[in-house]
């Protein structure tokens, strides 16, 4: 791969250009991103990873073997425009935009191009993205092959079919934030209950990943993992409990399906 270029410079595009660096699939000097109007963002692009960006939407996409769009799906329209002069016929697409259909970016685009598109999410940044990959009608499997080795250097990568990629956004694309919301509801009771905000966060922080890890590795279901720490009449159980009096369960469930539905809207032009 020659030259990657990143329409959008933001939360995902950095992410992805930390995590592909810092695996080392790809030198810096192939790197090149851009944004709308946001020339402080390309400048501490530019001096963080040592990558090309510029406002020269010419000079970023021209000669693109990989052209990954990581705008917001409200902007994807100018900014398939934008590029479209400068997009040669060979490149891969690759769409990070969710809700995004890979039929409207061909049509924006107005030629049968290879377009890939990922719901990855933030831990990407730490090389632990999950990524969900759905191919657009005139991707082959080397567009995919090409597109499986990029978003494995920043995690796992699990293929599906287009219009499962609403679920994979509601799970996993979205999911990084629903986890940051419980953490912040605990550090919050922490604090309350007298912790000082440092010893909570480093409490909360070493609970998360240890419950992850042991989720990865202990090769035991979630409900199990659960009941394994719930005593009889301890203090687990009496959380649990008031968690289920409060229906916890089906309100993040109900919180899914929004994100899955709003996803669905996404793809429906409401944007
Ligand atoms: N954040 C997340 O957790 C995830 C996001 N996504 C998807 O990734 C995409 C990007 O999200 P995120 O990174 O959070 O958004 P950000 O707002 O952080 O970044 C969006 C970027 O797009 C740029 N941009 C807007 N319009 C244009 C244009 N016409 N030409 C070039 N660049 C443009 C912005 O530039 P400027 O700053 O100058 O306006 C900015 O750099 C979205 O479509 C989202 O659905 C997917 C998975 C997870
Ligand atoms: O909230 C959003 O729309 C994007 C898509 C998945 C995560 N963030």
């Amino acid at each position: 791969m020659k030259k990657i270029a990143f329409i959008g410079a933001g939360q995902m595009a950095e992410a992805i250009i930390t995590g592909l660096l810092s695996e080392k699939r790809v030198g810096s000097d192939v790197i090149y991103a851009t944004n709308k109007g946001n020339p402080e963002q390309l400048i501490y692009l530019e001096e963080t990873y040592h990558i090309y960006a510029s406002e020269d939407m010419k000079k970023v996409v021209e000669g693109s073997d990989v052209v990954i769009l990581a705008v917001k799906p409200k902007d994807k329209t100018a900014a398939i425009h934008a590029i479209k002069p400068f997009v040669k016929n060979t490149a891969v697409i690759i769409s990070v935009m969710a809700g995004v259909e890979t039929k409207a970016i061909e049509e924006l685009l107005d030629q049968d191009i290879r377009v890939i598109r990922v719901m990855p999410n933030t831990s990407a940044k730490v090389g632990l993205s999950a990524t969900g990959l759905a191919r657009g009608r005139f991707a082959d499997d080397h567009a995919v092959k090409l597109a499986t080795e990029i978003f494995e250097s920043v995690g796992l990568v699990v293929e599906v079919n287009e219009q499962d990629l609403h679920a994979v956004t509601a799970v996993s694309g979205s999911g990084p934030a629903y986890f940051y919301y419980i953490v912040e509801a605990m550090l919050e009771e922490g604090v309350a209950l007298g912790l000082s905000k440092e010893i909570t966060t480093a409490l909360v922080n070493q609970t998360i990943v240890g419950a992850a890890k042991m989720l990865e590795t202990a090769d035991l279901t979630p409900d199990v993992l659960r009941k394994n720490i719930t005593s009889p009449n301890g203090t687990t159980e009496r959380a649990i409990k008031t968690f289920d009096d409060y229906h916890v369960s089906d309100h993040v469930k109900k919180g899914v399906r929004g994100a899955y539905e709003r996803s669905m809207e996404l793809s429906q032009g409401n944007e």
